[in-house]
């Protein structure tokens, strides 16, 4: 994708996950890659109200080619999920209620989803039976250091759709744009039914 498509598609799906909820205050951050890098948004702005000037042309490594401000604060991660899944193009970081608490809740380092329908929502599983794994990693103000560690993770258990940050939210990753959209919509409305089922149990 060029840099103008990728800065009007993250235009558009800003608006699209600040309507949800998910990108509350100056959270969450964007990217998509392009054929020189990859463009991110510039940080500490309202993710529902990106313009042009608010995003960043990075080459491969990261470093700045053009843009104005500074690249959103979880740049490294951006970069690292591009290296190490190669098929990513486009990566949606959002801070929903569901997904910062329960990364909050679940205190392992993998949260286990199974048994609904809509798991069929995210790319590769074709069955309510086949649990979706979600890496949680424990937050981190030194982004570099946390994309190290995902990156470690990685080579055990390879990441596929999205990992979460505890307490912070979530990383969703597709091939496309409109793939990693509905990864957030399936990953967001299976939180939420989790959420649910875990409060309900609490009351039995
Ligand atoms: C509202 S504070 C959230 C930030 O610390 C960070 O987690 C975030 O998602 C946005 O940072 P940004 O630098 O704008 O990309
Ligand atoms: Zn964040």
């Amino acid at each position: 994708m060029n840099n103008d498509a990728a800065k009007s598609a993250l235009i558009e799906t800003g608006k699209w996950v600040s309507q949800r909820g998910w990108v509350p205050a100056t959270g969450g951050n964007f990217s998509i890659r392009t054929q020189t890098g990859f463009v991110v948004t510039a940080s500490g702005y309202d993710k529902g109200h990106l313009a042009f000037e608010h995003f960043l042309e990075l080459d491969t490594d990261g470093k700045v080619i053009s843009g104005q401000g500074k690249p959103s604060a979880e740049t490294a991660l951006h970069l690292k999920l591009y290296q190490l899944v190669p098929q990513t193009s486009c990566i949606l970081h959002t801070h929903s209620v569901a997904a910062t608490v329960l990364s909050r809740f679940e205190t392992s380092n993998v949260l286990s989803i199974n048994g609904y329908e809509m798991q069929k929502s995210l790319s590769g599983i074709h069955s309510h039976q086949t649990p979706l794994e979600v890496a949680v990693f424990d937050n981190d103000q030194d982004i570099e250091r946390l994309a190290e560690r995902v990156a470690e993770y990685h080579q055990q258990s390879p990441i596929l759709h999205a990992v979460l940050i505890r307490g912070h939210g979530l990383y969703a990753l597709g091939n496309s744009v409109s793939e990693t959209r509905r990864h957030i919509e399936g990953l967001e409305f299976l939180f939420a039914c989790e959420l649910e089922r875990i409060k309900l149990e609490s009351t039995k």
